[in-house]
């Protein structure tokens, strides 16, 4: 099962070679204003399913939050380490 690191090396390795129809490519050259809205839309989408929807559907939003947060970081140039000093 991929993990929250899994998934960061991924997302790196596609800026580094991006290959064609990434939908991580599309979100990076989006630029940090389009990456920030997706993850406030994620965000929405996470606290809409925590009081409205089943445990697995509330799952799959915060993946998808994870996953913009992920971009947004990578947008910026933030490496996991940049974050994990403050946890
Ligand atoms: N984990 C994710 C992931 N989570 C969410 N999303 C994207 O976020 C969308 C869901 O978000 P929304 O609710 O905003 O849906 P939407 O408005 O229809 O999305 P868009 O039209 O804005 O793309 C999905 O359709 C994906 O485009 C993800 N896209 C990719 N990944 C993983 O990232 C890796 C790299 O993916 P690619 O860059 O596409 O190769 C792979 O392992 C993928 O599984």
């Amino acid at each position: 099962m991929k993990t929250f690191d899994d998934l960061f090396a991924e997302l790196t390795d596609r800026a580094a070679s991006r290959p064609e129809g990434s939908g991580t490519v599309t979100a990076l050259d989006a630029g940090v204003h389009a990456q920030g809205k997706k993850v406030l839309e994620e965000a929405g989408e996470v606290w809409l399913a925590a009081e409205h929807e089943s445990d697995d559907r509330l799952a799959e939003e915060i993946s998808q939050l994870l996953y913009r947060v992920q971009v947004l970081m990578l947008g910026r140039g933030l490496t996991l380490d940049d974050v994990y000093r403050y946890l």
